[in-house]
């Protein structure tokens, strides 16, 4: 099966700051991979980068079979809008709206120019709302919902979207507990189902816990990409965030303290 993320020789540099060098990649269908890194590194901006958002400054991408760099066609935005889902750090309401019409924004590269939304894509949202608790708020103005209420809407409308690929950035911001464990077991079942997920995550128990691959970031343009087993160990990490750690094993899950 041909890999949803293709990286050769991959750089990426922002504000002179390097945050990978010579990256080589590859992310399958299926998998999911944590992002890790100090804030700071440069973790939304290679996502930013692998959405089709910014260019790299040299090497080679490929998002689910469309090049990115060196070469890339404006004509393949269309076909990476139903490739790639990307959350992004912050979400913006500049326009009142409802719930469900946020929630409709995600099948919007599924329509055709002068398309409405049929039932069956109103089904396909309140199936997405009703997955990330939200049934009962899809008349709701989106400017009245709560931080943690807001960010389950934008993965509701990923969930609208339905991309082979999700590019989260930080998706447990803003929730609580119960409903963190909620949407990694949901995009959980999202990559058992084919879906690859890529996730920015600031919990190493949580990476380890629901991630089988981790691409760690450390800075200076060093990196250290797989499985999570291997390379998800105290004396990484402690390198990472440059803070010592411990690791703590509770049955089958393992989490990690800053000393
Ligand atoms: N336009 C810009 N010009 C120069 N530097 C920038 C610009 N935009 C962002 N940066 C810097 O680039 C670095 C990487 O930012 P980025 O948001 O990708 O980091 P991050 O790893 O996602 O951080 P966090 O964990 O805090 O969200 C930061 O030091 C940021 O201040």
């Amino acid at each position: 099966m041909a890999p949803l993320i293709f990286t050769r020789n991959l750089s990426v540099r922002i504000g002179g700051h390097s945050i990978c060098r010579a990256l080589n990649w590859q992310v399958n269908p299926g998998e999911r991979w944590a992002v890790l890194g100090k804030n700071g590194v440069g973790k939304s901006t290679l996502l930013a980068t692998l959405a089709g958002l910014r260019a790299p400054d040299a090497g080679e991408l490929t998002i689910g079979g469309v090049s990115l760099a060196p070469t890339f066609h404006s004509a393949a935005h269309r076909h990476l809008a139903k490739i790639r889902g990307y959350l992004t750090q912050h979400q913006t309401d500049p326009f009142p709206s409802t719930v469900m019409e946020t929630a409709l924004i995600g099948r919007h590269p599924h329509l055709g120019r002068w398309d409405w939304e049929s039932a069956a894509d109103r089904e396909i949202a309140r199936a997405a709302l009703a997955e990330v608790d939200l049934a009962d708020f899809s008349e709701r103005e989106v400017q009245t919902l709560s931080g943690g209420e807001r960010q389950r809407l934008a993965v509701a409308q990923l969930l609208t979207q339905q991309p082979p690929l999700f590019l989260l950035d930080e998706p447990l911001t803003h929730l609580d507990l119960s409903h963190q464990v909620a949407v990694m077991e949901l995009f959980t079942r999202q990559a058992a189902a084919g879906a690859t997920v890529v996730a920015v995550l600031h919990d190493p128990g949580f990476a380890v816990r629901y991630c089988e691959h981790a691409l760690l970031l450390f800075g200076n343009g060093e990196w250290l990409a797989g499985p999570a087993t291997d390379i998800v160990t105290t004396e990484n990490l402690s390198r990472l965030y440059g803070h010592p750690l411990r690791e703590l094993r509770a049955e089958e899950l393992r989490w990690f303290v800053p000393l």
